[in-house]
């Protein structure tokens, strides 16, 4: 294999969810422009690291084409993404883990360097996006080093990613807001977008 583009980073793909806004579906397996969504990021992500995991709480054979390993919640019934992230930095072999969601076929490589060389800059404090002040925890590059952190804040009752990040001291890398590249499908009518990939080198 040849050297991961981002080094000593682990990269977590959460598609654990209800997908109650999807009707029910398991929305990463959900088709945008003739592939399923998770497809779109595994292309994107694939060639970044060397250690991809997955999170998913259903379709495992499905979603196993999709990462080096799956993981999943260690409670039943979607108790939400902090509970992947928590099984993610349990999980991962590399001294950062970065997190993104299902449904954000659009990201590109460009932008989690950037994430990834925010992170080198303070190499002990987790880095967010954040669209002019709203933060988005789930495009995040978390130390796998504040593992125990976060798990203590998970087992005080704290069930919000952003809480928990923030817990353990996040900075942000600001986007413009209404960036396409963070397009968040979430319902039927926003999978009809038709935004172009571009290259995604
Ligand atoms: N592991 C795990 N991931 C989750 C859970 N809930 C949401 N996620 C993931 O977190 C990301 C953001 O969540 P949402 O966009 O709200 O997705 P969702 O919860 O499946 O959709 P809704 O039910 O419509 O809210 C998605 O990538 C989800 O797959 C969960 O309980 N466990
Ligand atoms: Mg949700």
């Amino acid at each position: 294999m040849p050297d991961p583009l981002l080094p000593s980073c682990s990269i977590l793909l959460l598609a654990g969810g209800r997908g109650q806004r999807m009707g029910g579906q398991d929305k990463g397996l959900v088709e945008w422009q003739g592939r399923p969504l998770i497809a779109w990021l595994h292309e994107t992500v694939q060639p970044l690291t060397d250690d991809l995991l997955l999170s998913c709480n259903r379709n495992r054979a499905r979603y196993s084409a999709y990462a080096d390993r799956l993981i999943s919640d260690e409670e039943q019934g979607f108790p939400g993404p902090l509970a992947g992230i928590r099984s993610g930095l349990a999980a991962a072999r590399n001294a950062w883990m970065l997190v993104l969601p299902c449904d954000t076929p659009l990201i590109d490589r460009p932008l989690l360097q950037s994430l990834y060389q925010t992170a080198l800059e303070e190499p002990d404090r987790p880095v967010m996006l954040s669209c002019e002040g709203q933060w988005e925890p789930l495009f995040s590059i978390i130390p796998t080093g504040r593992q125990a952190e976060v798990d203590a804040c998970w087992q005080s009752g704290e069930r919000s990613p952003l809480r928990a990040l923030l817990h353990v001291g996040a900075r942000a890398l600001e986007v413009h807001r209404g960036d396409p590249r963070l397009a968040n499908l979430n319902t039927p009518e926003l999978l009809k977008i038709t935004g172009s990939r571009g290259t995604s080198s």
